[in-house]
């Protein structure tokens, strides 16, 4: 086997009131160094000693049982950008990188369709396994036999993170959440989350960030557990942001601003945060990768 390396990019998803749908790919990475070697062995980032159950690696071998397929012995060495339990998508980026580390090892040329199928039903829903595959802003959903995406090209925004020091369990804040929302209430959620497509689609940016900021579905449920949720919008607002939405289930948040604008207003929020990573961030454009 000739050594190989899996890049899988971070993503944000919901992007306002997109819930579980909608999600972005981001320029922070996941990478899996792999090489041949007379035994197994998992080394995750930062740590030398070998994991033989690795969240990744168990991905990896589920896989490999699905397909019936053995998994020579190699030895993989974790290398992460991104943040975990910050709503940057990294269960899901560990997710696409154990399946297609199954993929490579066990030559199992799985389609695109195979691995969405299979990353969403260990996440549970396809809004960071599908940009984490594909790049760029995807936008998918469950039906019983199929997931469809579509994938939006062009987003011509600068996006900063705002990245505290605290963790949020996706699940933990996911339990927040209403079980059902009466009729007219999801009716005027949905119509939010169409605007958000339709903007991005007619590149009217300003009606973006408004609708962006109009979430019913989450935000207003989960803000409690995010710190400065307010404060951060309105601060980005000032500064000229079209808009700014939690990151996933948070506590990470996102603004969207002119291009050529994020690092000047990286620099200004930056001062605000103290203890947190203030990031300018690339919109990932190809997915998961092997080099
Ligand atoms: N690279 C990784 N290695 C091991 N576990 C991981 C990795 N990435 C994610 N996880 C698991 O997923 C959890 C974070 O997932 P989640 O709560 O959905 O947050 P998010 O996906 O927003 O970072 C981590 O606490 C850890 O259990
Ligand atoms: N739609 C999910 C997205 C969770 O993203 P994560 O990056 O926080 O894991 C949700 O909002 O629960």
């Amino acid at each position: 086997m000739m050594p190989f390396r899996i890049s899988v990019p971070a993503s944000s998803a919901n992007l306002g009131p997109g819930f579980d749908s909608m999600g972005l790919a981001l320029g922070l990475y996941i990478h899996l160094d792999v090489e041949a070697s007379d035994h197994h062995a998992f080394f995750a980032h930062g740590s030398e000693k070998n994991q033989e159950n690795h969240f990744i690696w168990n991905i990896t071998e589920q896989v490999a049982a699905r397909y019936g397929t053995a998994l020579p012995p190699c030895k993989v060495q974790e290398v992460s950008e991104i943040p975990l339990a910050r709503g940057l998508g990294s269960s899901a980026s560990a997710i696409v990188a154990g399946i297609e580390l199954a993929n490579q090892l066990g030559n199992l040329q799985l389609t695109n369709e195979q691995k969405l199928a299979f990353g969403t039903e260990i996440e549970g829903h396809p809004d960071n396994i599908a940009p984490a595959l594909f790049g760029g802003l995807t936008i998918s959903t469950m039906l019983d036999d199929d997931i469809p995406s579509v994938r939006l090209h062009d987003i011509e925004l600068d996006l900063i993170a705002y990245i505290p020091e605290v963790e949020l369990k996706t699940e933990v804040a996911r339990d927040c959440l209403p079980d059902t929302y009466e009729r007219n209430y999801a009716a005027r959620a949905s119509a939010m989350s169409n605007l958000v497509v339709a903007a991005l689609y007619s590149k009217d940016y300003p009606l973006f960030g408004k609708m962006l900021e109009n979430d019913l579905f989450h935000e207003p449920f989960r803000k409690t557990l995010i710190p400065n949720f307010d404060a951060i919008r309105e601060k980005a607002k000032e500064l000229g942001a079209f808009g700014t939405a939690l990151s996933g289930a948070g506590p990470t948040m996102l603004s969207f601003v002119a291009k050529g604008n994020g690092e000047t207003v990286k620099e200004t929020m930056a001062k605000q945060l103290e203890g947190y990573q203030v990031k300018v961030l690339e919109i990932d454009t190809k997915g998961v990768s092997i080099s």
